[in-house]
């Protein structure tokens, strides 16, 4: 070090003009990067083939971006000005490709399914949270997690226990909708069907009580860390810098305490269930059991780090995706008459006073309920704005060329209302389109993607379907509901992972026939 300072001493070099020389090295290299990427992201191939945005240089479309009123909005407004293919980019996040048709998502769901996936930098801004979770992970680690949670979800086995779970959870909102048909205060529907979902997951899956529908007025700390670390890390995707400014700002400080919440209680969690296991000697049927007890292909169990990390994903699946569905079906049965009657007919001819709960078997009766599910999420699909990474150079059918390295992306929100794919009707809310079409409830997986296709096509369905059959039949056989006036219609949404409602859905209850 000090033979540096003295060669500088000799040659006359002070701090100032080390000061500039590195100040023009930076312009240079700044200067350098704006001619290499005058209008897209720093990274990105310059794709002149395609429509799009005009960026600026080195950022692309980041700062357009950051102006949007939501994601949707500003792929709508690109969708109107340059049809259904354009593409836009953004540092780090690269070039987004967007091909809002079926053909384009059965390419790279299902085709080309080894050449599309999850990327790196997916992975890293979601490692405090996700981890090495089936969400963002690809190959033997994602197949892995897909085969062992498959048990659960396909399986015959477990069908007592998810079907007991959600009866149980459901008599719990039931009697929390009570309350307030009784004292005419109105509740936030939304709000009831995320303790909901959070209950009925954690019984199911980990013979958990999260006590979300018991003590009501409160949020436990778990579900606000776990809230609050999803909104953080979501923003992430608009902030390349995050590394750095997390590291000084309040945001950063408080999502490290959430993280660290979130870690403790499910650390402890799964430490309680595997004392559990060896005491009492005999199987727990449920997802956490599962995962305990396999073993990967060199007969490896995981440890409580890929434990930690699969429940997180699950929960993040099996809470506000159905919970968000439930609150988008509900606001669109609340405001289309004609859909609560048929839906009441259903119900009527299925329920009794003597029998107010469905049957595992009863519930695949409920045809025109399903529809008004799959309709809703045709409508308001929970992953509206979905994609994948490719690997290496490829043509999708529309025979525009993808570089390795740029997202395929679609928009199922845009294309639910696209009348090219869904017909004139295509913005009206018609559960009937699914019954009378010749698929009926199984439509085609590319066309109607809410819930994914190809090989990583959604596990939960099947029990989120039910979720959703056995709860509405049994809120609507006992209660009627009514959205309370002055809230927006249709509800803002906000920008997340999944599909949330931005405001709480504000609903009156009543009796349908005082018992
Ligand atoms: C309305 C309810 C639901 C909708 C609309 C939905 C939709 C989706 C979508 C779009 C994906 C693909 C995400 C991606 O790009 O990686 C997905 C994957 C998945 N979903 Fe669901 N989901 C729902 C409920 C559930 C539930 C209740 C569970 C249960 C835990 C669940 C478990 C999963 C799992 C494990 C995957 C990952 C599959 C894989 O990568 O192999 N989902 N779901």
């Amino acid at each position: 070090m000090s033979t540096v300072i003295q060669t500088l001493q000799r040659l006359n070099i002070t701090a100032f003009d080390i000061f500039i020389i590195f100040l023009l090295s930076f312009v240079s290299y700044i200067i350098f990067l704006a001619i290499k990427y005058p209008d897209h992201a720093v990274g990105t191939k310059p794709r002149k083939d395609l429509a799009g945005p005009k960026g600026v240089p080195i950022f692309g479309n980041f700062f357009s971006l950051l102006r949007r009123k939501s994601y949707i909005q500003y792929e709508q407004d690109l969708v109107n000005k340059y049809g259904p293919i354009f593409t836009f980019t953004i540092p780090k996040l690269s070039r987004n490709i967007v091909s809002n048709d079926p053909q384009t998502i059965e390419h790279i769901l299902k085709m080309e399914f080894d050449n599309y996936g999850k990327s790196h930098t997916l992975h890293d801004i979601a490692y405090d949270m996700f981890g090495d979770g089936i969400f963002v992970v690809n190959g033997y680690k994602w197949k892995f997690q897909r085969r062992i949670a498959s048990q659960l979800f396909l399986g015959k086995n477990f069908r007592n226990l998810i079907y007991t779970s959600i009866t149980e959870k459901s008599k719990a909102v039931l009697n929390i909708l009570k309350n307030h048909a009784d004292s005419g205060k109105s509740i936030d529907l939304q709000d009831l069907f995320y303790r909901f979902t959070m209950d009925t997951f954690g019984d199911m899956s980990f013979s958990v009580d999260f006590g979300c529908l018991t003590h009501s007025e409160k949020k436990s700390q778990f579900v606000i860390s776990f809230d609050y670390a999803q909104d953080a890390i979501f923003r992430r995707f608009v902030n390349p810098l995050w590394r750095f400014t997390e590291k000084f700002s309040e945001t950063g400080q408080q999502l490290r305490k959430a993280c660290k919440y979130i870690d403790d209680y499910i650390y402890n969690m799964i430490n309680n269930h595997r004392s559990e296991l060896e005491n009492k000697k005999k199987k727990v049927n449920n997802l956490l059991t599962l995962f305990i007890n396999a073993v990967d292909d060199d007969g490896k169990k995981l440890n409580d780090k890929e434990l930690r990390d699969v429940i997180l994903n699950l929960i993040l699946a099996g809470r506000d995706t159905t919970a968000q569905a439930l609150s988008w079906m509900m606001y669109s049965i609340m405001t289309n008459q004609s859909v609560e009657e048929l839906l009441l007919q259903e119900i009527n001819t299925i329920l009794s006073v003597e029998m107010p709960i469905p049957s595992y078997d009863d519930s695949k009766l409920f045809k025109y309920t399903t529809a008004t599910f799959y309709e809703t999420l045709r409508l308001y699909p929970i992953v509206p704005v979905n994609g994948k990474y490719c690997f290496k150079d490829n043509v999708l059918p529309n025979n525009t060329p993808i570089f390795a390295g740029e997202y395929v992306e679609y928009n199922l929100y845009i294309m639910g209302r696209d009348e090219k794919i869904w017909g004139e009707d295509a913005k009206q809310f018609n559960p009937k389109r699914f019954l009378d079409s010749e698929d009926g409830l199984r439509p085609n997986k590319f066309k109607f993607a809410s819930f994914h296709a190809g090989p990583r096509a959604c596990l939960g369905q099947q029990f989120a379907t039910l979720e959703v059959i056995i709860l509405v039949a049994m809120m609507f056989k006992e209660f009627k509901f009514e959205l309370v006036p002055g809230q927006k219609s249709p509800p803002e949404f906000r920008d997340a992972f999944s599909f949330p409602m931005k405001d709480p859905l504000m609903t009156k209850v009543s009796y349908r026939t005082k018992l």
